[in-house]
C-alpha cells in the first residue's frame, strides 16, 4: 500500500521513548517537536507524504488528494453501518432518556479517542494504528492493534453481509410478486451473498486508495438518509399495537369468562401499555446497549488511513472531519433509534429492518428501504476492509513494498472468510454483542489511551500531567466497560434468558 509506505520507512523504535534519529526521516526541520499545530502541520503533511517533485500530483501519489467533503463522506460511511439497525432495540432496553445519555457519552468519548490517536500520530509522524502500537509497546502492541482491527472489521463486514443474506431474498421475492419463497438459487441468501461479494464488493475492495471510494460513500450515506426518512414516516403509519399483537391480547381475553366491556377495557389498557414510551428501563438486555453503541461508533481503524489521504492534512482538519462525521451520525442514530422505537415499542427486534416485515412484508416503501440499506451496507464493506488488509500486511509482510498480487489475494481471502462466516453466523445481535464488547472498547478506549500515554514524551507531558491522567482514566473506563459488558453477556447466555430478537 503506497500511502503508509512512507510510514514504514520511518525507523520505528518500540518503547514509546523518542528516538531523535527517527525524526529526520520524516521531516528534518520539524526537529524534536512533531507538528502539533496547524501552521506546522504542513510540514507534517509534506514529511509524511513525500513524493518526487517532478511527478505530477495524482490521486494515487503519496500526496493526499482527498478533499474535506469526501473525507467526511468516507469517515461517516465507516461509522455508519449495521450498528444503526440495532439502536432501536437498545432504546427499547434503556428507555429514551438513558439511551440519549449513553449515546451522547459514547459519541463524545469516541471523538476524544480520535483526538488521542491524532495527537499520538502527530508526535511520531505515523499514520497507521498498528504502528502506533509498535511505537508504544513493540511487536506485541502492533499485533494487539492489528488483531483488534481485524476482529472488529471482520465482525462489522460479516454483519453487513448477513443483512444481505437475510434481506435480499425478501426483496427479490417481493419484486417477483411471489407469495411463497421458492427453492430457486436466486432466493437463497447464501448464493446471493457470494454474488454480491464477487460482483460489487470485490471490485471496490481492489481500489488502492480509500479516496476513490468517496463517491460511493456519499451514495451510501444518502441511502441511509432515505432509510431514516422512511423510519420517521412509518412511525405515523404503522398502527400500535400491531394487529397481530392486538389479536393475541384479544385472544387471551376471549377465553375468560368476564363481562365483555370489562374485557374490552382491559384489552385497551394493555394495548396502551404496549404502546407507551419508556424513559428509563433496566433489564437483562440493557447489558447489550453499550456494546451496540460502541460498535455503532467504531471508525477508528479508518481514521488514520483517511488522514493519510487528506489534502493539506493537519491534525486540526482531521479532528474537524471526525467531529463533523460523529455529530451527523449521532443525530441520525438518535432519530433512527427514536422513531424505530416509537413505531414498535417493546416489540422492536435486534435488527430494526426485520421488524417491519411483521407489518407488511410486501409493502413498497419497506421494499425500497430494504434496497437502500442493502446498497448502503454493501458500499461500506470496501471501506471497512481497507484497514483489515493493512493490518494483515503489517502482521505478515511488514517490510514489503506494495504488490498488486498480494493486494488482490488478501482481499479475495478476506471476502472468502467473511462469506463463510456469514453462512454460519448465529444471529446479528451475537455479532454486535461480542465484537462490541471486546474489540470495540479496545479500539475506542484502551489502545488510543495507552498508546498516547507511552508515545507522548514525558518531557512534553509528564506522566502526572492532566492529559495523561485523563488518558489513563479513559483506558480504565474502557477496561471496565469491556469486563462489565462481557460478564453481562456471558450471564445472559448462560441463564438462557437472551431474547435475541430477529428471526435469524
Ligand atoms: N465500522 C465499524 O466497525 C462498525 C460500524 N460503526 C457500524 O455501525 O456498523
Amino acid at each position: 500500500m503506497e500511502a503508509p509506505l512512507q510510514t514504514e520507512l520511518v525507523e520505528l523504535v518500540p518503547n514509546g521513548k523518542h528516538s531523535e534519529g527517527l525524526l529526520p526521516v520524516i521531516t528534518p526541520m520539524a526537529g524534536n517537536q512533531r507538528v502539533e499545530d496547524s501552521t506546522q502541520s504542513c510540514v507534517e503533511g509534506k514529511g509524511f507524504l513525500q513524493k518526487s517533485p517532478s511527478k505530477e500530483p495524482h490521486f494515487t501519489d503519496f500526496e493526499g488528494k482527498t478533499s474535506f467533503g469526501m473525507s467526511v463522506f468516507n469517515l461517516s460511511n465507516a461509522i455508519m453501518g449495521s450498528g444503526i439497525l440495532g439502536l432501536a432495540y437498545a432504546m427499547a432496553n434503556t428507555g429514551i432518556i438513558l439511551f440519549l445519555f449513553l449515546l451522547t457519552a459514547v459519541a463524545l468519548l469516541s471523538s476524544y479517542s480520535i483526538h488521542l490517536l491524532l495527537k499520538s500520530s502527530g508526535i511520531v509522524g505515523i499514520r497507521a494504528y498498528e504502528q502506533l502500537g509498535y511505537r508504544a509497546f513493540g511487536t506485541p502492541g502492533k499485533l494487539a492493534a492489528a488483531l483488534a482491527i481485524t476482529l472488529q472489521n471482520i465482525g462489522a463486514m460479516s454483519s453487513y453481509l448477513y443483512i444481505i443474506k437475510s434481506e435480499l431474498p425478501l426483496v427479490i421475492q417481493t419484486f417477483l410478486n411471489l407469495e411463497e419463497k421458492t427453492s430457486d438459487w436466486y432466493m437463497n441468501g447464501n448464493y446471493l451473498v457470494i454474488l454480491v461479494s464477487v460482483t460489487i464488493i470485490l471490485p471496490l475492495a481492489l481500489m488502492r486508495q480509500l479516496g476513490y471510494l468517496g463517491y460511493s460513500s456519499g451514495f451510501s450515506l444518502s441511502c441511509m438518509v432515505f432509510f431514516l426518512i422512511a423510519v420517521i414516516y412509518k412511525k405515523f403509519h404503522v398502527p400500535c399495537p400491531l394487529p397481530s399483537n392486538f389479536a393475541n391480547v384479544t385472544g387471551n381475553f376471549s377465553h375468560m369468562e368476564v363481562i365483555e366491556e370489562k374485557a374490552q377495557l382491559q384489552v385497551e389498557t394493555e394495548a396502551a401499555d404496549l404502546c407507551a414510551p419508556s424513559y428509563f428501563t433496566l433489564n437483562s438486555q440493557t447489558a447489550y446497549t453499550i456494546p451496540i453503541m460502541a460498535f455503532a461508533f467504531v471508525c477508528h481503524p479508518e481514521v488514520l488511513p483517511i488522514y493519510t489521504e487528506l489534502k493539506d492534512p493537519s491534525k486540526k482538519k482531521m479532528q474537524h472531519i471526525s467531529n463533523l462525521s460523529i455529530a451527523v451520525m449521532y443525530v441520525m442514530y438518535f432519530l433512527a433509534a427514536l422513531f424505530g422505537y416509537l413505531t414498535f415499542y417493546d416489540g422492536v427486534e435486534s435488527e430494526l429492518l426485520h421488524t417491519y416485515s411483521k407489518v407488511d412484508p410486501f409493502d413498497v416503501l419497506i421494499l425500497c428501504v430494504r434496497v437502500a440499506v442493502l446498497t448502503a451496507v454493501t458500499l461500506t464493506v470496501p471501506i471497512v476492509l481497507f484497514p483489515v488488509r493493512r493490518a494483515i500486511q503489517q502482521m505478515l509482510f511488514p517490510d514489503q513494498d506494495f504488490s498488486w498480487l498480494r493486494h488482490v489475494l488478501i482481499a479475495i481471502g478476506l471476502l472468502t472468510c467473511i462469506n463463510l462466516l456469514v453462512i454460519f453466523a448465529p444471529n446479528i445481535l451475537g455479532i454486535f454483542g461480542v465484537i462490541g464488547a471486546t474489540s470495540a472498547p479496545c479500539l475506542i478506549f484502551i489502545f488510543p489511551a495507552i498508546f498516547y500515554f507511552r508515545i507522548v514524551p514525558t518531557d512534553k507531558e509528564p506522566a502526572r500531567s492532566t492529559p495523561k491522567i485523563l488518558a489513563l482514566c479513559f483506558a480504565v473506563l474502557g477496561l471496565l466497560l469491556m469486563t462489565m459488558s462481557l460478564s453481562f453477556i456471558i450471564i445472559d447466555w448462560a441463564s438462557g434468558t437472551s431474547r435475541h430478537g430477529g428471526n435469524h
